[in-house]
């Protein structure tokens, strides 16, 4: 059995905790039944202790494994990871929901995906990597009543999206908590209107617009300040051509949307002003995660 779920940026800008998007870069898994518990990992995190003695997505399989099934097994976990960990590209959220799909995939029970979102929003309460990661291409999403409510849009094949992965991570609950407590209402009312115009941009394909649309004063500057290159990250996308460069969650990592004809120019001129750093120009998903009996 397979499961294959997509990397998400998410935010977007202004869309805290509620505009993302999937990109067509992967965490696989094979499970295979076994006479012992075995774990082989390759790509992100293999040699990270962690994913190797404490490995969250065989503790929430195991949660979900044990609840579904009467029977004692053991599995083979086969892990390909590419997407990094802990550089605002989802890579807990796909962890969460393939770790889910997988207990009731491997019991042989199809679980709807709406089901399986509102499963994974137990262990991520922000909806905007996980709905995405679940259905693929650009969502809003809300959460009412600890259910998400979510609206998607496919995105189109004319644009790509174009990574700068830093060489270090950034740990999403840290930067959560590096936020203000408290904003003015001239803040709040910028992100509500550009997130809104955002949103309408991605809806009507106004891709002109996302320039505009997609500054934000809720987020972003406190946290790129930890990491002042990516203010120049952003100015050398957007002065290359891409139509929109915004902190991927809650970082390192910097995602600029561009049409497919530009994304190669800014992949090369990214590369050039910062050869620490990976840059990696993707597709976008619009299935979301995977699953092959
Ligand atoms: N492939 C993986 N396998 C197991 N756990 C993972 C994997 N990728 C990420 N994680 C877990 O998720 C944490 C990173 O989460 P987070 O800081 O939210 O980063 P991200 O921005 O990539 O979602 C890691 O410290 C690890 O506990
Ligand atoms: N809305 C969240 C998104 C976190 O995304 P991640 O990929 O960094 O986990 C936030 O901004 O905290």
């Amino acid at each position: 059995m397979k499961i294959c779920v997509p990397a998400t940026s998410a935010n977007l800008g202004p869309g805290f905790d509620t505009l993302g998007l999937a990109i067509s870069l992967y965490n696989q898994v094979i499970i295979k039944p076994s006479k012992f518990h075995s774990v082989s990992l390759k790509g992100e995190g293999a040699n990270n202790p962690i994913l190797k003695d404490n490995n969250m997505f065989i503790a929430i399989f195991n949660d979900f494994y044990h609840n579904l099934s009467n029977k004692k097994r053991h599995f083979r976990f086969e892990f390909t990871n590419d997407i990094p960990l802990s550089r605002g590209l989802g890579s807990s959220s796909a962890v969460i929901v393939s770790a889910i799909a997988s207990a009731y995939a491997i019991e042989g029970i199809k679980i709807d995906k709406n089901k399986l979102l509102n499963l994974a929003l137990a262990y991520e309460s922000h909806p905007d990597n996980i709905t995405p990661a679940v259905m693929g291409g650009f969502n809003v999403a809300a959460v009412k009543d600890n259910e998400v409510k979510y609206i998607k849009k496919n995105m189109p094949k004319s644009l790509k999206a174009v990574v700068v992965i830093p060489n270090r991570p950034i740990s999403t609950q840290l930067a959560r908590k590096a936020l203000p407590y408290k904003y003015s209402k001239e803040d709040v009312t910028f992100n509500i209107s550009h997130s809104s115009l955002l949103t309408a941009a991605f809806m009507s394909e106004d891709w002109k617009m996302l320039r505009i649309a997609s500054q934000d004063q809720v987020h972003q500057k406190y946290r790129m300040k930890q990491m002042p290159e990516l203010f120049d990250v952003q100015k050398t996308a957007l002065k290359s051509g891409a139509l929109m460069s915004t902190l991927s969650g809650s970082g390192s990592t910097l995602f600029s949307m561009a049409f497919n004809d530009d994304a190669s120019r800014i992949e090369k001129e990214l590369k050039k002003r910062f050869p620490h750093f990976k840059v990696l120009t993707r597709d976008f998903n619009n299935s979301g995660v995977t699953i092959e009996y």
